[in-house]
């Protein structure tokens, strides 16, 4: 479960060209609404066992992509988000969007098989359902058993333990409705967690976090990483990222403007234009990992 960095950046190619094998591989991902485009284009790899994070100012496009990844985006949608054919044949065709999950078309997936692969964790994600906390994460279970039955031991062992994994054991019997936002984002997270996915996308995971909290929150996510899961977290925090990524993606304007290792990805050059902040890089003393220090630009 260590972060394990390491600035190599042939190792890291060596990890994303595997992508085509494990993991997760979207080519040419746009959507449009209102005549305008949000995704233009979009390429992301993600390898397995690996915490890709996905960067980017206000409105580049962050969640519009993990929603579009996940198959849940529809209004609006100038091209299905993730119907396409074997990436192989997509490259040399030139063809549309694909979005492709261990070398399967992730859209093509019956709905119920693609929630046994990939969790959504979406940002505020709240609910008016009179829903106790372990009611909730046992949700997460519903793709993994049969249309008709009921929770079973294994199903309530399994919310349990996702509790206990994502900091909020304590919280089991509270109804959601009632919980802080802190306290709803461990549940949403939970909720994820029971559902075993190879694939977790999270859209803003620490946002309501606490420190401690964060650090917890980025574990988990490591340690699913070291699990073989592939996760794909959307991030405002760069220093976080820093501190827990092994690949970014960095949007603006709804296109990926860099991608690839940290110590690559989270230098000045790449990182003023697109924020418009000036950006000292420092080294970590213990990890050797990027530190990063802004003031306007
Ligand atoms: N349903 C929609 N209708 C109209 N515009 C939309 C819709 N969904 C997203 N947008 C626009 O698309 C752009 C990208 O939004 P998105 O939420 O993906 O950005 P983001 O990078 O996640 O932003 P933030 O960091 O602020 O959460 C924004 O300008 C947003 O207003």
């Amino acid at each position: 479960m260590s972060a394990g960095y390491s600035p190599s950046t042939t190792a890291a190619t060596e990890q994303i060209s595997s992508t085509r094998r494990r993991g997760l591989a979207a080519e040419r991902v746009s959507w449009e609404i209102d005549g305008r485009l949000i995704l233009d284009d979009v390429g992301v790899l993600a390898p397995a066992g690996a915490v890709t994070g996905l960067l980017g100012p206000n409105g580049s496009g962050k969640s519009t992509l993990l929603r579009t990844l996940a198959g849940v985006q529809q209004a609006g949608r100038a091209a299905p988000p993730a119907i396409g054919r074997a990436p192989d044949e997509l490259a040399s065709s030139g063809a549309g969007p694909s979005t492709t999950f261990d070398g399967a078309d992730l859209g093509a997936l019956p709905r119920r098989e693609r929630a046994r692969v990939l969790a959504l964790v979406e940002q505020d994600a709240g609910t008016d359902l009179p829903l106790s906390v372990l009611d909730a994460v046992l949700l997460g279970r519903i793709p993994h058993r049969s249309l008709l039955a009921g929770d079973s031991d294994a199903d309530r062992a399994a919310a349990h333990a996702a509790l206990t994994a994502a900091g909020a054991r304590e919280l089991a019997e509270r109804e959601v409705g009632t919980l802080s936002g802190g306290e709803r984002q461990r549940v949403h997270m939970a909720r994820a967690l029971a559902q075993q996915p190879r694939l977790i996308l999270l859209d803003e995971p620490t946002n309501h976090l606490d420190i401690a909290a964060q650090l917890h929150a980025m574990r988990v996510l490591r340690e699913l990483a070291a699990d073989g899961v592939t996760v794909v977290a959307a991030l405002h925090d760069l220093n976080l990222a820093a501190s827990t990524c092994d690949h970014l993606v960095l949007l603006d304007g709804g296109r990926v403007v860099a991608a690839g290792p940290v110590g690559e990805v989270l230098v000045p050059a790449v990182l003023e234009p697109v924020y418009g902040v000036r950006v000292d890089v420092l080294t970590h003393p213990r990890t050797g990992r990027p530190v990063l220090s802004f003031e306007r630009g």
